[in-house]
Formats: structure tokens, sequence, C-alpha cells
């Protein structure tokens, strides 16, 4: 049976992988953008309280169940930042230019490069859903001062995978997916819904 979800986010580029993840396992994803959802606060200083205020928020306003993932990218030169705040590193309005611009600059003063990004994803059945299902992954990798790549969004182009010696933004978007922090997180979850 296919089951209706809200995808409690109006970032476009987790939208699209969220939408190759889920379509083969039976779930209708619909983005909180559909349903006139606005922005849910962000305030908190984990991952996983953050998460947990979006997927209630959107399951507040739609009546349905939701999920929402919390991301970031933790870079061990600046004891994890810019973490949380991510997506707004260089302010308001959110822009990723000018995050990887002052990723960039910032950096350039450090040896050590080693970042990894972080995803948590949480699942709420309704708003007050008193057990949300709650799952997460990490991708180990390490910044680069030069942009390579079209794909993904946000910090790929500068998130170097060792291994491949590719950046997240030259992996096709099933490589993407079968690696990175949301894949995981994903699948992680998924197994907790079976
Ligand atoms: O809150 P929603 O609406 O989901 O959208 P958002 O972009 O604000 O999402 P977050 O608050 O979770 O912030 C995540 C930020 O972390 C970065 N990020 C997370 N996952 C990423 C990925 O797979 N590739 C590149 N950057 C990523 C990127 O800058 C995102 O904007
Ligand atoms: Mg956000």
């Amino acid at each position: 049976m296919t089951q209706r979800l809200i995808l409690a986010s109006n970032n476009a580029g987790k939208l699209k992988e969220f939408a190759q993840l889920l379509a083969p396992i039976g779930f209708e994803l619909h983005p909180q953008g559909e349903f006139d959802v606005p922005e849910a606060e962000e305030p908190f200083g984990t991952f996983v309280e953050n998460a947990l205020a979006k997927a209630r928020h959107a399951a507040r306003l739609t009546g349905l169940p939701a999920l929402a993932d919390d991301s970031g990218v933790c870079i061990d030169a600046f004891k994890g930042a810019p973490g949380v705040l991510s997506a707004r590193f260089a302010g308001e309005p959110k822009s990723d230019a000018r995050n990887n611009e002052k990723m960039v600059r910032e950096l350039a003063a450090h040896a050590d490069k080693s970042a990894y990004y972080y995803c948590v994803l949480v699942y709420v059945r309704h708003a007050d859903d008193p057990q949300p299902v709650i799952a997460d992954g990490v991708w180990r990798g390490c910044m680069i001062d030069m942009p390579r790549g079209a794909g993904g969004f946000g910090y790929d182009p500068y998130f170097l995978v060792p291994a491949l010696g590719k950046t997240a933004a030259e992996l096709a978007p099933s490589e993407k997916n079968a690696l990175s922090h949301r894949g995981q997180a994903l699948r992680a979850l998924v197994e907790k819904l079976k």
C-alpha cells in the first residue's frame, strides 16, 4: 500500500534526493510546500531537536505523517561548525554560494581539512506522536577550496570523498544516495518502520 508522507523541508536538493530514495519503497511523498506549510523555526543546538520541531510543525499543519531532515557539514578545524547552522553559515538570506565562500576563506588558515556530513531524520505519525522514529547517518570526507562538479547542492562541490577522488557534486544522484549521510539515515529509518 502506498503511504502518503509529508516531507517537512523546503530544500529542493533534499526533495530530489528523497524522491529517488523513497519512490521504490511505496511512499507517496508530498513536499510541505504543496500544503503551504511555512518554514519551521530551527532554534536548537542539536540536529535532532531541530528535526523533531520541523516534523511536528508539518504534521500539525497538514494532519499527515511527516518526515523531517536536519543536516549539515561539521568541519573538524572549526570544532564541528557550521553544524546546525550550515544553511545559514553566512547569514540570512540562506545562500549556498556565500556559505561556501565563507567556508573556503576561513578554512584557508587551517591545515586540517577533514569534515563530515551528518543527517538526522525524524518521522512522526502525527504532531503529538510520543514515539518519533529517529535515524541518523554520517559521511566523512574533506573540504577543498576549488569547486568541482554540478550535482547535489549546498557544500557538495567542495566536499571531497577521498576514496573516490571525487566531490559529492561529481557523483551521479544514485551514487551520492548510496554513500551519503542522508541515504544511510533513510535506509536505517526504513528498517525501523518495517
Ligand atoms: O530545513 P529545511 O527546509 O529542510 O532546509 P535547509 O536547507 O534549511 O536544511 P537544514 O536546516 O537541515 O540545513 C542543512 C544545510 O546543510 C548543508 N547540507 C546538508 N546536507 C547536504 C548535502 O547532502 N549536500 C550539501 N550540503 C548539505 C546545506 O547547506 C543545507 O542547507
Ligand atoms: Mg533549515
